[in-house]
């Protein structure tokens, strides 16, 4: 069963924003315009203990190169919450075809996007996210959600048939993403020295849900957000790059972190669930309560990150949020529980631990 909050069941019809940017604005309308975009933003190659952990799987996986690798990415769980990853095991036509499908489908002429619109009290769909009333702040940002896993899960309502293969490619990158999460939670719990093993299996039936952002080229880029400051609701969270724009910062030691893609890597990021009325337009109590953080009790953290727009270039990212499956308890994993470490978070199962830190959520 998933689960989704009352506020965030639907969004507001907005304009499409790569139908404003091709009018070719001098400004952006005043609905975009941020006065408190934050601009402490400090460029990852200016200074190397700022550029964000890279991480190889292949040295996860060997076991000459493991212990040292675990090492680095229980660092980087703990210290920054995200890391790029390489060699994470998936095909490069995996890659190549979502990527291709999904600038196809933004290419299309928007009537046509349209055929895959989001519904009234549906969050799944073509359009903009999380927009509850007519005045609230409007993110540079068209996208498109879909539930893809499991099967079931799926409405195919709103997945798109045109480009004619994009169904085929969701739903194998889907699959490969849920594969690299279940491989990945393997040696994260390793580095908290758990026994990895039932860790991954929690991801083997796991849901998976895709958002593909699409940030259309922006008269005035520094005026406006293309993704709000916020934390993931998920496990791990997969975002892949389709080209080389920068666009993702991540939010370490109070800077804003640029972070530089690297082809054919993924970025992961450990989620949460989030709740900074700061930064979201939606109310949720303002504490922070991490699926990986709860599991970790509270040793790695998960980052707030958003996403910075460009004024001449399209930028795409492909997002997949993987979630344990529905019968895991989310709580503290018991190994990491002594007299010197008590339980920082209750355990609940998936449904109490939605409802009772957020009583807006329902099931659908
Ligand atoms: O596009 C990006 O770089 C960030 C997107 C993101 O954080 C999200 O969709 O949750
Ligand atoms: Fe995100």
């Amino acid at each position: 069963m998933a689960l989704v909050p009352e506020n965030l069941k639907w969004s507001l019809p907005v304009p499409s924003v790569q139908e404003l940017a091709i009018q070719g604005l001098d400004k952006v309308p005043p609905r975009y315009v941020r006065e408190d975009v934050d601009k402490i933003v400090v460029a990852s190659t200016s200074d190397p203990a700022l550029r964000v952990p890279l991480i190889d799987m292949n040295k996860l996986v060997y076991p000459d190169s493991q212990e040292k690798e675990v090492q680095k990415l229980h660092s980087a769980c703990k210290e920054w919450g995200v890391f790029q990853m390489i060699h994470h095991g998936v095909s490069d036509e995996s890659l190549t075809n979502m990527r291709e499908q999904v600038q196809g489908f933004f290419d299309l002429p928007f009537q046509e996007k349209k055929s895959w619109a989001q519904k009234p009290g549906n969050i799944e769909g073509y359009g903009q996210a999380f927009v509850t009333s007519e005045d609230q702040k409007l993110e540079w940002n068209d996208m498109i959600f879909l539930r893809a896993l499991p099967v079931e899960s799926r409405d195919l309502t709103f997945w798109p048939e045109k480009p004619r293969d994009f169904r085929k490619a969701l739903n194998a990158y889907s699959e490969d993403m849920r594969r690299v999460a279940v491989s990945l939670m393997r040696f994260i719990a390793m580095g908290l020295g758990l026994e990895g093993q039932q860790y991954s299996d929690n991801y083997k039936e796991g849901m998976c849900d895709v958002r593909v952002n699409c940030y259309p080229p922006c008269p005035e880029p520094e005026r406006v957000m293309g993704a709000n400051p916020h934390g993931d609701i998920c496990g791990i969270t997969l975002l892949l790059e389709c080209g080389d724009m920068p666009g993702l910062q991540v939010l370490k030691d109070g800077h804003w972190v640029v972070v530089e893609p690297i082809y054919g890597a993924m970025v992961v990021n450990l989620g949460y669930i989030s709740c900074r009325s700061k930064y979201l337009n939606y109310q949720i109590p303002n504490e922070i309560y991490l699926i990986m953080q709860i599991m970790s009790n509270g040793i790695y953290k998960a980052p707030d990150h958003r996403a910075m727009v460009n004024k001449f270039k399209q930028r795409l990212s492909i997002v997949t949020f993987c979630y344990p499956n529905s019968s895991v308890d989310i709580g503290p994993a018991v190994e990491l529980i002594n007299s010197e470490h008590p339980p920082l978070y209750k355990t609940l199962t998936e449904a109490e631990y939605f409802h009772s830190y957020f009583p807006t959520f329902v099931s659908h």
